[in-house]
């Protein structure tokens, strides 16, 4: 794909991105997210994708919706790097795998269980699902500037929701229930939709990826109560202003 043609999935062309971009899988996210860069402006908007754009300290920064779950990941991500964008985030909402997450912490993502079916189709199951060094590192540092309560490890990625949050009506319960505490014990922090496919697409692609979600509980969910926002936001646009002033990015082959 030429950078002057339509992508064919998210509507936009070469002159509309730079070199960064946020990822909320929820097009509700995307005018919020924006809203604290400079000059914040709607771009597009086909099928689940929406792009809005800002500037943070003079870059360019689009934040585009990928939708549920990795297959549509994949075409944003792919669609983002053919357009010339070299750094993305993963911004949403995930559950906690651990007893002690306080509602509303953040995770800052270091990698993701493949636990799905989208990146099969990319890589070996051996193949790793991990982020860039230099974007974990610029979460963690946005993370403490915003105040925010966070740790960081690994998401369990998978396709099914209620697979995961109601897996007894399921008729695999028991190997999914099984699976789940399988990951838990192995140290996953969060569960999730998205994160797996952003992170190996983006190692195909050579696009420096990491991920930050905000953990709610499923209660939480249930009431209809707005997830607290605000430190997710703060710590994802910090985390490029952190990655701008930083300036070049570390070659993959150096
Ligand atoms: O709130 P978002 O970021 O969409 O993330 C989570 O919520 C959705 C499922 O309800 C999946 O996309 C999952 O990854
Ligand atoms: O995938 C998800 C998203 C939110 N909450 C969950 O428990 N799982």
């Amino acid at each position: 794909m030429s950078t002057d043609q339509l992508a064919h999935h998210l509507h936009l062309r070469g002159d509309d991105v730079g070199r960064y971009a946020l990822l909320p899988s929820n097009p509700d996210q995307v005018a919020p997210l924006a809203a604290l860069m400079d000059a914040p402006e709607f771009v597009a908007r086909n099928r689940e994708f929406e792009t809005w754009r800002g500037t943070v300290d003079g870059e360019t920064v689009v934040v585009t919706s990928t939708g549920v779950g990795g297959p549509s990941t994949a075409l944003a991500v792919e669609e983002l790097a053919a357009l010339g964008v070299d750094t993305m985030i993963r911004v949403g909402v995930s559950g906690s795998m651990r007893p002690d997450t306080r509602n509303g912490e953040l995770a800052v993502l270091t990698g993701a269980i493949r636990d799905e079916g989208t990146t099969r189709q990319y890589m070996p199951v051996e193949f790793p699902a991990i982020a860039s060094i230099e974007v974990v590192l610029a979460l963690q540092d946005a993370a403490n500037r915003a105040g925010a309560t966070y740790r960081c490890g690994l998401a369990h990625t998978k396709d099914s929701y209620y697979g995961e949050t109601e897996p007894a009506r399921m008729p695999m319960a028991a190997a999914l229930t099984e699976r789940f505490e399988t990951w838990r014990r192995g140290g996953a922090i969060c569960s999730e939709m998205e994160t797996a496919a952003a992170l190996v697409v983006g190692s195909v692609l050579d696009v420096r990826m990491g991920g930050v979600v905000l953990m709610w509980s499923r209660e939480a969910i249930d009431t209809g109560a707005a997830p607290p926002a605000e430190p997710l936001y703060a710590t994802a646009v910090g985390a490029v202003r952190t990655l701008v002033a930083a300036g070049a990015r570390t070659a993959r082959d150096a």
